[in-house]
């Protein structure tokens, strides 16, 4: 089969672990930021989360270096513009990326720069590319936190005209997500629609409570519900989305290896399970090789493709005209 020309959808991607190798070259030059090499393969290995991590904190080491060189405005606009022209490239028709606006602020630059610099890198690709995207906000979850109340504020304004979603990310410790009630509270009343990152290193407790308590209607990885037979219920009855990211899975060592990935077991019980990259560059992957991971490792169709292609419509936040137009790729 042709991975590549495949209409794709990716609802899980993060902004700085996707950043190309040459473009922290190229931008910590123009910003003379310093970085440990200038050799592009030296960079990318730097970048590169190795199978040898032996957990998700390790993993998360690899995006200090990308971080370094997200502290402009214009250097934010271009590293969003290139995912999304890397994703269209390969044949990506709709694309959620996420990021951390915390993560941004070390030379000074405001919730709204900084979000608007990434609705306009988005929109320049959108414009270009045949790709519509949209972004999520994520707050890390061992941040302070004073300041997720502005960062909510500040992406109020570009609800449903660029960004749409919150979420939490960052290491996960059981029993998250009581503290974090008032704040998606607060971002439900202001119009987000809610997808948080659980029952990747954690427990399927996580999974149960950011449905119930959270009101998730999609959880990042969601893996452990294997364990948890109120949270793999509660996922079933209320359709939650399960956004599945293989390769990281695999090297956070969420999974051990992709054969033992529960995705395959979820699809066949009919849970909504959606094909995801998580971090392009981190992760070293495409959506091209994701789906190809799957579609081989799990001995799918391309009826089984489209369908899981159609679980991402369903479950994507998208507008209905988006939606519509994403229908018009599918089998
Ligand atoms: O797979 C992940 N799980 C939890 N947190 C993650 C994952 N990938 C990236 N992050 C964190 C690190 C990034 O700096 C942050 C915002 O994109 O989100
Ligand atoms: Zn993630």
């Amino acid at each position: 089969m042709n991975y590549l020309s495949l209409p794709k959808i990716d609802l899980h991607c993060h902004l700085d672990g996707s950043v190309r190798p040459q473009t922290i070259i190229d931008l910590a030059a123009e910003q003379s930021v310093t970085i440990p090499s200038q050799d592009i393969n030296e960079i990318s290995s730097l970048m590169i989360a190795p199978e040898t991590c032996n957990n998700l904190e390790e993993y998360l080491l690899r995006f200090d270096l990308p971080l370094s060189v997200m502290q402009t405005e214009a250097g934010i606009e271009r590293i969003s513009f290139e995912v999304f022209e890397d994703a269209a490239k390969e044949n990506v028709k709709y694309f959620e990326v996420r990021f951390g606006p915390q993560l941004h602020q070390q030379q000074g630059l405001s919730f709204d720069q900084i979000i608007g610099s990434v609705v306009k890198g988005m929109q320049r690709a959108e414009a270009m590319y045949d790709i519509k995207g949209n972004y999520i906000l994520s707050i890390l979850r061992t941040f302070p936190k004073d300041n997720i109340r502005d960062v909510i504020d500040a992406g109020a304004a570009y609800l449903n005209k660029g960004v749409v979603a919150f979420d939490l990310a960052g290491a996960e410790l059981p029993g998250f997500c009581s503290e974090f009630i008032p704040y998606v509270d607060y971002a439900i009343e202001k119009g987000y629609r809610i997808t948080i990152h659980a029952g990747e290193q954690g427990v399927g407790q996580n999974v149960f409570d950011a449905v119930s308590l959270l009101h998730a209607e999609r959880v990042g990885h969601g893996i452990h519900i294997t364990g948890h037979q109120g949270a793999y219920d509660l996922v079933k009855q209320e359709n939650i989305g399960l956004e599945t990211c293989p390769s990281s899975n695999i090297q956070t060592k969420a999974v051990n290896k992709l054969s033992e990935h529960p995705a395959k077991a979820f699809y066949k019980d009919k849970l909504p399970i959606t094909i995801n990259t998580d971090n392009r560059t981190v992760s070293n992957t495409t959506m091209t090789d994701e789906v190809r991971k799957v579609m081989e490792e799990f001995d799918l169709s391309r009826e089984d493709y489209f369908n899981i292609y159609r679980i991402s419509i369903e479950q994507a936040f998208a507008s209905d005209e988006v939606k519509q137009h994403l229908l018009t790729f599918a089998e």
